[in-house]
This record gives structure tokens, C-alpha cells and sequence, in this order.
């Protein structure tokens, strides 16, 4: 189809005249020019974000890649030699994960094919990660169905994966740079999108509720325990606490109007009590675990009980998978990740003591994930207004209420905290929200020195887990390597650390903790030209910087000449001021 003859259909379309095309299709069209406000004839090159905003997606959908990983790499190898494309979308449409044959990935980066690009609707125009995401189905967007005219040679299908809740969390697409020309030649790479789709919510449905009753169901008996087309997650007491997208299709069709599902018995939808669960374990022949639904529908059931109070499944190294990326070959960190994982499952309140950067928060939220379930996690700081604080702590129940820096709480402030915290009391066990605290000051010293309550002290902190400051560390290599491979992903080939470099990261004071260590990687990729980052291309420590124009020959005046000296008050290595004072011919060479 010509450039021509394609703006001419699309003002068909806009002018209400039928067009052959998917109904969603012309609607997205229209979509395109009365909402976004976008000209056919005007294309426009692919949307990439930029690294630091990439990397916020891929931390936000963090656990989501690594559970549908698995599935996606299946999906690959089914679809590798074919020249598909493979990409994962958040819910906002850039581009999270991405498998593609390397030796097309100037073509597919050029298209957008590619890591970080954005493809939301009203920016890509009508393409299938973004259609998906606004019709929240699963669509083949062919060819000339594209809007933008880039677009047009490719042919995309995506299919939405929801989170156990029911919320669009992300979208899988497969997408072709050339294909051929009808339509219907994709209609196997839909049915392809769909099933992993289904294996992508049940494995992430499965991750979360490892700890409650899942109801897997299926209306073929032959698929139902290997690959079973919907689940439930059910509370002790037989509610939905979790659903995969075909469970919600097929429920939904048992009630009237906008019912909610989660949180309802599962006996208003099947002929079932949650004491029939057992029966429906597999011990029993397939063909005996007949389920009906309310309308009379036969299914499949296939029960599985908890594995554990509400604990994930213990790893190879005997740590919680949340708390594994935290610290390497440690001791006293593995100490530390060993007491915080056998407190994550209580309710005593939790107090996360470390100098800033120290990675207090990834631990809270640790403790917090490493208890499964799609629990609320609400940060309460004193920045927030202090009349949102009572309705911050109601929608932490049942999850966990993290309480940022108490220590920048003025009397009032706590005072106030304290009702919150107290009036949580009357709470039934299982809905209080669990309470962590993170600080940076000596909060015991405070209530010692009377700028505290000890009242609100004893009430947040039953046990403090303090984090070593960064230069403690004995897994400094452990986290170097760490945040090298997160923040090199992106980077074509992969980037090693000289030894000298090495070395001086580790002399380093880290004043600013791991936050700064991962500054100065970040900026040391970034800017790194080779395939080995040098001691040249380490950014100075940047409370190096002298203050009040003092300058470096001040500085060492002040510590009688003391290289060691003057390091350690600048937060830098001694080998950095050395190599200073030379330049500023402080030195001689
Ligand atoms: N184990 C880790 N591996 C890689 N990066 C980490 C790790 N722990 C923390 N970080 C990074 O270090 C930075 C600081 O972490 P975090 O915010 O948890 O520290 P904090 O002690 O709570 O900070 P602050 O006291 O300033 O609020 C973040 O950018 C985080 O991503």
C-alpha cells in the first residue's frame, strides 16, 4: 500500500466511512487524531527514554521480568529462526526486556524494536503494544493498521499480562520487521502471545501466593496439571486473594454488574467449600475433580495447598530469594539478612538503623516482599501532610507501613504518630500493618538526650538491624560487580574494571554509602569509551570538593602535610589527593 493511499484510508475512516479494517483498529485511528492530535502524514522516528528513565521501568517491573523470564525465553526459542522480535512493555508502554536476533539489532533499534522505546499510543500511534494497552486485549496490528507511517512495514502482536489483582501490569509483544502480506499469516503468533501470556500470569500467580490455597481450573482434564488455562488464590477462609486473567473472564461471567471478585467466596462461583479443597489435590484421578461452576459449567479443579506459613520456598544457599541481591560473602551482612529474614514473617515492629545510602530502604523492602502476596507497602515521611497520615496508615493493613526518618519528627509529629500507631491496636492481628522504620541518626541517643519520645521509640523499635556504612564492607567487590552488570546492560559490549580503578573505588571513604558508589559506576559506564574502565575515567569523589574556597593546599596545611589525613576529612583515597596535589603542583611528579 502506498504512503498516499494510506493517509486516504485513515481520513475514510475519521470521515465514518467502513474501511477494511479490525473495528480496533479504525477506533485507534480516531483515537490518534481527536485525542493525540496527530497527523498521518507527519511520521515520526521511534521513542526511546533515556537510560535513567529505562532503568526506572526495569526497577519497577523488576520482580515481573524475572518471573516472566522464563516463559519469554520459551516463547523465543519457539519463534528464534522465524526473525521475530520479542519485547516486554510495562504497563506505560517502554520497552523492559527484549530478545531479538543480534544480528539485526541496528534494523530493530532503528524501528523502535528495541529496549527503552516507548510505545504508548499517544506517541507511537496505533501499534500493538500500545493498542493493548488502551483495549487491554489481545491485538495483531498488521502492516497499514500501523497509523504512523514509520510503522507501517512492521506487524506486531501483543497480548496484555494483568497482576493477580486484575490490574494491567505489562504487555508481551512479538513483532516482525517484514512479514507477509495477509493478515491472517500472524493469526499463529496470537495464539502463541496468548498461551504464554497465560503461563506468565499462573507462574507469577504462583510466586506471590506460594504461602495460600491456589485453585487451578481448567475445562479439558488432559492440560489441567501441566498447563492449566486459570487460577484463584484463596485465604484461609476461602477468599480470592489472587486471580489470573482467564479466572477473572470465566468468574466474571458467574455474577452481575461490576461485582468485585477479589474478595469474594469462592463458593459464590463454584459448588465448593474451601474444605473441599483437599479432595482436589492431585493425589486423585483428574477425571474425579470435577468442579461446577454457578451457571452449570463442568471444570477440572486441581487444589494446592500452602507450602508454608506465608514464607517463600527457602533457595539453594538457604537466604529468601528478597533478601539474596542485598549482600555477598559478608559476615556480618549475612548475619544481618539472616535475622531480618526470620523477623520478616512477625509483627515486631522493625527499626533499619545506617548512615545515608546505606541501602536502608531496599532492606525494609526486602522484609516487606520476601512475605509474598500483593500486600500494600506505604512509606509514611514527615514531608507528608500530617492529616494524610491516619489514611496512609489504613492502607498499609494488612501490608506495611515504612516509616521514613522519624528523627525529623517535631513533637506534634510524633505525638500524632503515636495515636496512629496505637490506634492500629485495635486492629485484628492479620490486618495490622507491619511497622519498619529506617533512620540515619542515632534515634536511642535522641530519646536519651530528650529529643524523642521513648514511648514512640519502644513502639517502632523492638529490634534494630543496623547496616554497616559502605567502607565496612566486605563484599565491596561482590557489589561492585553487582551494579556493574545492572547499570552495563545496556552498553554493547560488556564493561570490566582495571585492577588500579578497582582498587581505588575500594580506598575510597564513601561518605554517601552504596548510593554513591553507584553514582560514581553509573557515571563511569556512561562515560567510559573502551571496554575497560581506568582510574582516568573514575569521576572524583564529590565531597572532595574543597569548601568556602578552601583549596587543596589549605586542606593539607591544616592536617600538617598529612596525605592520610587530609584523605580521610575530604572522603577520598589518599592516592587521589596525591594524585591532586601533583597536578595543582602542590607536588612534585
Ligand atoms: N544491595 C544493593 N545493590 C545495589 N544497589 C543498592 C543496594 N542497596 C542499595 N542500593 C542502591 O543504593 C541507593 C541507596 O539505597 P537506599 O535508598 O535503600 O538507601 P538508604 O540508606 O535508605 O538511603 P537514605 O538514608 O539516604 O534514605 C539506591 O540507589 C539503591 O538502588
Amino acid at each position: 500500500m502506498s504512503d498516499l493511499s494510506h493517509l486516504r484510508e485513515i481520513d475514510s475512516a475519521l470521515a465514518g466511512r467502513s474501511v477494511d479494517r479490525d473495528a480496533l483498529v479504525a477506533q485507534s485511528w480516531r483515537r490518534c487524531v481527536e485525542q493525540y492530535g496527530m497527523d498521518p502524514a507527519k511520521p515520526s522516528p521511534a521513542h526511546i527514554v533515556t537510560e535513567a528513565r529505562l532503568r526506572e521501568h526495569r526497577e519497577q517491573s523488576e520482580r515481573l521480568i524475572a518471573i516472566a523470564r522464563s516463559g519469554l525465553e520459551a516463547l523465543f526459542r519457539q519463534i528464534a529462526g522465524q526473525k521475530y522480535v520479542l519485547l516486554l512493555a510495562d504497563a506505560k508502554g517502554v520497552t523492559v526486556d527484549y530478545f531479538g536476533d543480534p544480528k539485526f539489532e541496528d534494523e530493530l533499534r532503528q524501528a523502535g524494536l528495541y529496549l527503552g522505546s516507548d510505545w504508548s499510543e499517544n506517541l507511537a500511534g496505533t501499534c500493538g503494544v500500545g493498542s493493548c494497552i488502551v483495549t487491554k486485549e489481545a491485538v495483531t496490528i498488521h502492516q497499514s493498521d500501523h497509523f504512523d507511517l514509520t510503522h507501517t512495514p512492521l506487524s506486531c502482536t501483543a497480548a496484555p499480562i494483568f497482576d493477580t489483582g486484575g490490574n494491567l501490569a505489562a504487555v508481551l509483544d512479538i513483532s516482525l520487521l517484514r512479514s507477509p502480506q495477509p493478515k491472517i499469516s500472524q493469526s499463529l503468533a496470537l495464539n502463541l502471545v496468548k498461551a504464554s501470556v497465560r503461563r506468565v500470569e499462573m507462574a507469577n500467580l504462583m510466586a506471590i501466593n506460594r504461602g495460600d490455597w491456589v485453585l487451578r481450573f481448567s475445562t479439558s482434564p488432559e492440560f489441567l496439571d501441566v498447563d492449566p488455562e486459570a487460577a484463584v488464590a484463596l485465604d484461609g477462609s476461602g477468599r480470592i486473594i489472587g486471580m489470573t486473567h482467564g479466572a477473572e473472564t470465566v468468574l466474571k461471567r458467574q455474577v452481575a454488574g461490576q461485582e468485585p471478585l477479589i474478595g469474594a467466596r469462592i463458593d459464590r462461583f463454584f459448588d465448593l467449600s474451601v474444605d473441599s479443597l483437599p479432595d482436589l489435590m492431585r493425589g486423585r484421578p483428574t477425571e474425579d475433580r470435577l468442579i461446577s461452576l454457578q451457571d452449570g459449567q463442568g471444570m477440572f479443579g486441581h487444589a494446592i495447598a500452602p507450602q508454608s506459613e506465608r514464607r517463600p520456598a527457602p533457595v539453594p544457599n538457604g537466604m529468601p530469594a528478597a533478601f539474596q541481591s542485598i549482600g555477598g560473602a559478608d559476615p556480618a551482612i549475612q548475619r544481618l539478612l539472616g535475622e531480618a529474614a526470620r523477623l520478616a514473617p512477625t509483627a515486631i515492629p522493625l527499626l533499619v538503623a545506617g548512615e545515608i545510602g546505606t541501602g536502608k530502604e531496599r532492606l525494609v523492602r526486602a522484609i516487606h516482599t520476601s512475605q509474598g502476596g500483593s500486600r500494600p507497602f506505604v512509606t509514611l515521611t514527615c514531608a507528608a501532610p500530617r492529616e494524610d497520615w491516619e489514611a496512609m496508615a489504613d492502607a498499609a493493613e494488612g501490608g506495611t507501613l515504612f516509616i521514613d526518618a522519624p528523627e525529623d519528627l517535631d513533637v506534634a509529629g510524633q505525638g500524632r504518630l503515636l495515636r496512629i500507631i496505637a490506634g492500629g491496636d485495635a486492629l485484628a492481628l492479620r490486618r495490622k500493618p507491619r511497622l519498619v522504620a529506617a533512620s540515619a541518626v542515632d534515634l536511642a541517643g535522641m530519646v536519651r538526650g530528650g529529643a524523642f519520645r521513648a514511648d514512640l521509640f519502644f513502639r517502632l523499635a523492638a529490634v534494630t538491624l543496623a547496616l554497616p556504612p559502605l567502607r565496612m564492607r566486605q563484599d565491596f567487590d561482590w557489589l561492585v560487580d553487582r551494579m556493574m552488570r545492572q547499570f552495563g546492560h545496556l552498553r554493547p559490549v560488556s564493561l570490566r574494571l582495571s585492577p588500579a580503578a578497582r582498587a581505588e573505588l575500594k580506598a575510597r571513604a564513601w561518605p554517601g554509602n552504596l548510593r554513591e558508589l553507584a553514582n560514581t559506576l553509573e557515571v563511569a559506564i556512561a562515560l567510559a569509551e573502551g571496554a575497560v574502565i581506568d582510574l582516568p575515567d573514575l569521576p572524583t569523589a564529590p565531597l572532595a570538593v574543597v569548601e568556602d574556597g578552601e583549596s587543596l593546599a589549605d586542606v593539607l596545611a591544616a592536617c600538617g602535610g598529612n596525605m592520610s589525613l587530609a584523605a580521610r576529612r575530604l572522603g577520598v583515597n589518599r592516592s587521589t589527593i596525591l594524585r591532586r596535589a601533583r597536578r595543582e603542583g602542590l607536588l612534585p611528579h
